[in-house]
């Protein structure tokens, strides 16, 4: 790990560009003067969630929070630098609050008693069109563990079109036309129908869902941006300021394309994201409470809870001996569905929610015919608290729930593997959510 003892409180809050954030980071991009270290470079701060009542105050800090220590080692280790004083962050904190969106800032702050924060690679500044990708949950469960009311609804259904549909009877922003397995199979034709329903959801909801965000020189640009989002189709894709939504739509789609094309990333994630959620949360759910009745059995405590953090949470120790086994041919000895296995379970669930979770960033940049394809890079890989679960679980039960109350005439359709032929077949109404 490259630590550096250099002081951020040197840098002024104004040198330092608000770019996005995610539940659990904000991202700032260093637009200072010429600096051997900074330039070219973003800082991720960890946030806190902010108190119901009163303004300004953090809320309870988490029992187990994850340090920033913790997740450039996870990086490393299992899949970069900190530094500041807290009166500079505080400074730096009130400087950018109004940047960011107000739907976050209602329910979240920088979290100003960290004394470190991670720099990292600036991998959408500088460049006119970066697209970040978050494709979610890229395959169907295993039906061995799944009840009897959820199997014919999960072997049809991937997870990210179900949630979309909860989050949309909460009325909450969802890429209704996104499905991830069209993304993740590898077709042309799909890969198409998935970007086109990325861009579509993207210009209904001017840019506020999270599975596809623009930028244009490090700056966000969303649908109904007027004159900025005229100068990126222009300077992109070398459009005059009055070509229509749909030719930019093309145009937008034509770029990425071969970008997914011609990357075996997406099925490096997808292969990670489902062998290592082998048993789906349900069959995990059922493994934990068959490790609570059997310790319970034992005797000594009744309440005994087998996903307690304090004794769960996985060392850094834990996770390259896990990987270690994961990807040796022991792992089927600690796979099997019983509860001496439940470590090995956790953490490969864990390891799987982190896959699920992670964006793509892909840079678009005119090239001559003979170019090779730029590289998509991954961000967040961020490690998941074993705190997470339970709730895992309920979100699991919700999302089914809600799912099931569609008449099965208008459920969508979500086709696993690279199939076209079921794909043609199926009418697109059932496919547009
Ligand atoms: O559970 P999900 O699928 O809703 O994922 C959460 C994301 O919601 P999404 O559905 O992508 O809008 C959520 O994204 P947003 O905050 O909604 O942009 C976070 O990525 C969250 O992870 P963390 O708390 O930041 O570690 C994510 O939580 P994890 O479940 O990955 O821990
Ligand atoms: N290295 C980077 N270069 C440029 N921008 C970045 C970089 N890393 C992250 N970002 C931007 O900051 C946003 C938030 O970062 P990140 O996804 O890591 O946060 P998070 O809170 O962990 O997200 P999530 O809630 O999805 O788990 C990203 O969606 C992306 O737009």
């Amino acid at each position: 790990m490259l630590s550096l003892s250099l002081s951020l409180s040197e840098t002024s809050p104004a040198e330092w560009k608000y770019i996005s954030e995610g539940g659990a980071t904000v991202v700032f991009s260093y637009q200072g003067p010429n600096h051997p270290v900074l330039t070219g470079k973003v800082l991720r701060l960890r946030k806190t969630p902010r108190a119901r009542e009163g303004n300004g105050t953090p809320g309870d800090p988490d029992p187990h929070p994850i340090t920033d220590e913790f997740t450039v080692e996870f990086q490393q280790k299992v899949i970069s630098p900190r530094v500041y004083g807290n009166t500079w962050l505080q400074a730096f904190s009130a400087y950018h609050e109004p940047s960011r969106p107000l739907e976050r800032r209602t329910i979240s702050m920088i979290d100003i008693s960290r004394r470190t924060g991670v720099l990292a690679l600036d991998l959408i500044g500088g460049v006119s069109c970066a697209v970040e990708v978050k494709p979610k949950w890229g395959f169907l469960p295993n039906p061995i563990h799944l009840s009897q009311e959820s199997r014919p609804i999960k072997t049809r259904n991937c997870r990210t079109c179900m949630y979309a549909r909860l989050k949309q009877t909460e009325g909450k922003n969802a890429a209704m036309h996104y499905c991830p397995l069209d993304l993740f199979s590898g077709s042309r034709k799909r890969l198409e129908y998935a970007l086109k329903g990325l861009w579509d959801s993207w210009v209904q909801s001017n840019g506020s869902i999270n599975n596809l965000r623009v930028f244009s020189h490090g700056k966000i640009v969303r649908p109904n941006d007027g004159l900025t989002f005229q100068a990126w189709s222009r300077e992109s894709f070398s459009l005059p300021p009055d070509a229509a939504l749909t030719s930019i739509k093309s145009r937008f789609i034509d770029s990425l394309l071969p970008e997914f094309l011609h990357t075996s990333l997406l099925n490096h994630i997808s292969t990670l994201q489902r062998s290592l959620d082998s048993l789906d949360c349900e069959g995990f759910a059922k493994l934990v409470e068959l490790t609570r009745i059997e310790s319970a059995g034992l005797g000594d405590n009744r309440d005994v809870n087998p996903l307690d953090a304090d004794s769960m949470q996985p060392t850094m120790e834990d996770w390259v001996s896990f990987v270690d086994i994961f990807l040796s041919p022991e792992h089927q000895k600690n796979s099997s569905f019983k509860p001496s296995n439940l470590r090995y379970h956790t953490l490969a669930y864990l390891l799987s929610a982190t896959f699920k979770d992670c964006s793509l960033i892909i840079t678009l940049r005119p090239r001559s015919a003979h170019e090779e394809s730029s590289s998509i890079k991954v961000i967040d890989l961020d490690f998941k608290s074993v705190n997470k679960i339970p709730g895992w679980f309920n979100l699991d039960e919700k999302i089914v729930k809600v799912y099931a109350n569609i008449h099965a005439g208008m459920r969508k359709e979500c086709i696993e593997g690279n199939s076209e032929s079921e794909y043609d077949s199926c009418p697109t109404s059932t496919r547009a959510g």
